[in-house]
Formats: C-alpha cells, sequence, structure tokens
C-alpha cells in the first residue's frame, strides 16, 4: 500500500504543472547526440505522447548530425564544420536532405506513432514554415579586415510562417520539424537545428524551448552543473570561456527565445530516461533553465 501511496504522490507533485501547462505549446529540440540507444528513443516518445494527452502542445525540431556524418563518410565525404556549421555543398544537401527529411524525420513521427500519438513530419519546406537566407561567416585577417568564408548551403532563418503548424495544432498533431529552410528560389538551406527550434518557438511564444543534449546541463568552471542562469549572465559566461563550442548556438538560442517571447529556456540531458517529464513536472527539474524576465528569476 505504501508503494502505491507513493505513485500517487508523484502524480499529485505533477498536478501544478499539469494545470499550468495545459493547452500550452513547447518547442522540444531533439538532437542527433541524444537519439543514441532505443530505449531512449522509446521513452522520448512516450513522453511527448504522454504531454499531448494531457493537454500540453509538443513541438518537435530534430537534428542528426552525427547520422549526416556516418552518411557522408559512407560516400566518401569527409564532413567539415565551421564555427559549429556543417560545410555544405550540393551533394551534401542532397544527403541532408535524405538523412534528415528522410530518415530520422519519418523515424520519430513512427516512434510517437506506435506510442498512440499523431504526428506528422514535415521540413521547413513545407507549407513555407521556414524562410531562409545564405549564411554569411565573417573572419578577422591578420591585415585587421573581414574575409567572408563561404560554406555554401548553410542557412540562417529569414522568418517562420507558423500557419501549418496552427493548422496541425488545431487537430491535435505533432508537428515533427526537420531543420531544413527554403530560399526565394525554392532552393534548399541547411540550418543549425538549436536556430530553428529556437526561431519556432518565438513564432509560436511557446511557453518552453527544450534542447536535448549530450551533456548534463551548462557546466561552470568547476564541472557543475548550473541548475539556472539569467540571460544577462550568459555574455560573461562566454568572455571567460567557461560556455564554448557546441554549447554556444544553444545558449544564442535560448537567449533569442527569451527575447522573442519565449517564457523559459531549458538544456537537458537528452541521455537520461523520461528527461523531459523530469525537467516539466518535478519542483527540482533537471539540467540548466535559462530565464529572462525579472518574474521568472
Ligand atoms: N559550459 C559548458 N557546459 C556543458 N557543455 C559545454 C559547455 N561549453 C561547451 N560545451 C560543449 O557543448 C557540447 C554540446 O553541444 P553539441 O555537441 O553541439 O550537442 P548537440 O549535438 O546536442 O547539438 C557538449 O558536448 C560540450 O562539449
Ligand atoms: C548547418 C548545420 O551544421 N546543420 C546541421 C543540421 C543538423 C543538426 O543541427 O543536428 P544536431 O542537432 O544533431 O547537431 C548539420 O548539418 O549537422
Amino acid at each position: 500500500m505504501k508503494k502505491l501511496i507513493e505513485k500517487a504522490n508523484i502524480l499529485i507533485e505533477a498536478l501544478p504543472y499539469i494545470r499550468n501547462f495545459y493547452g500550452k505549446t513547447f518547442v522540444i529540440k531533439y538532437g542527433g547526440a541524444a537519439q543514441i540507444e532505443e530505449d531512449l528513443k522509446d521513452s522520448f516518445a512516450q513522453d511527448i505522447v504522454l504531454l499531448n494527452f494531457i493537454g500540453i502542445k509538443p513541438i518537435i525540431v530534430h537534428g542528426g548530425g552525427p547520422k549526416i556524418s556516418a552518411t557522408m563518410k559512407k560516400m566518401g565525404k569527409e564532413p567539415v564544420f565551421i564555427h559549429g556549421q556543417r560545410i555544405t555543398d550540393r551533394e551534401t544537401m542532397d544527403i541532408v536532405e535524405m538523412v534528415l527529411g528522410g530518415l530520422i524525420n519519418k523515424e520519430i513521427v513512427a516512434l510517437i506513432n506506435n506510442h498512440g500519438g499523431k504526428a506528422v513530419g514535415l521540413s521547413g519546406k513545407d507549407g513555407g514554415l521556414i524562410k531562409a537566407k545564405k549564411k554569411v561567416i565573417k573572419k578577422a585577417t591578420n591585415r585587421g579586415d573581414e574575409e567572408i568564408i563561404d560554406i555554401g548551403l548553410v542557412g540562417e532563418v529569414e522568418s517562420v510562417d507558423p500557419e501549418i503548424l496552427n493548422s496541425l495544432q488545431r487537430d491535435s498533431f505533432i508537428p515533427v520539424i526537420s531543420p531544413i529552410g527554403v530560399g526565394s528560389k525554392g532552393e534548399a538551406f541547411n540550418i543549425n537545428a538549436d536556430y530553428v527550434a529556437s526561431a519556432i518557438a518565438s513564432a509560436l511564444k511557446a511557453e518552453k524551448l527544450i534542447l536535448l543534449t549530450d551533456v548534463p546541463g551548462i557546466k561552470d568552471k568547476n564541472d557543475n552543473v548550473m541548475s539556472s542562469i539569467h540571460k544577462k549572465d550568459i555574455k560573461k559566461l562566454i568572455d571567460d570561456s567557461t560556455i564554448s563550442g557546441g554549447m554556444l548556438p544553444k545558449v544564442q538560442a535560448c537567449t533569442c527565445a527569451l527575447d522573442g517571447g519565449v517564457k523559459k529556456t531549458h538544456i537537458v540531458d537528452g541521455r537520461i530516461s523520461h528527461c523531459l517529464l523530469l525537467e516539466i513536472f518535478t519542483k527540482e527539474g533537471i539540467g540548466t533553465e535559462i530565464v529572462g524576465s525579472c518574474l521568472s528569476t
């Protein structure tokens, strides 16, 4: 009996969150580094379906960097990254569309549907969801001026048209989005999934942006995970190199989303089973939250 009452207490701990989040949109970025074991993929899909059945509206933006790299290598191409962005020639863009839009997107859709959800896969091309333009990377030269590095068909989000998402949500579908944008001439652009998730969360004024990755959260200089950071403190953490590498686009995505009207942003360890439920429905949460308004400090 004691064990049964403990189970009831767990549900009761979740009650205020279920009440607060009813009808709200959560944008969840499912990074390639978190898509590792079959059990974990299943627990992710179960969490999404549970969120949906209790009235939260999840939107998934997925990555898949490791699988793109593995496929490139199989085809005799060496992946190269500059500032965390994959140099994308035309042949690589075909591989990106094949792996993200074909393989990974459909795998996530099938997983969610297997657990009783109604997922629909789309890329930024569908319904004109993500308009993109070529991303320009500038590098300071030792002559004191700047040179432009051409990284090919890498895009940045120009605008988001959420109409297709609104329609899908109205009919209780769960959108699963691959981070491919469409240019003014209909051409495809490869975009970092953190930035796409951030732009979509802003366009929908989502309640939360949650980025699933392969670290327990943002670590300080002593390797301890910081449970909460105010966005005004991010710059200092970048300047003193506490935050670097792959964490840079994530904190940028979180701060842009907060500026765009998203209430809270989280960086969570996707290698933990049911990490979404632990973050959303427990007092402590897991990982790092980045907050930005006076109310949430
Ligand atoms: N302060 C920090 N705390 C945690 N991780 C950090 C920090 N600074 C840099 N990183 C790096 O960021 C990486 C996460 O980014 P990335 O590998 O691009 O993930 P994903 O594939 O999920 O997008 C970590 O594996 C870690 O090496
Ligand atoms: C321009 C660019 O680098 N795009 C990424 C898109 C996928 C992605 O973001 O995947 P993760 O979230 O798993 O890293 C890439 O080609 O790897």
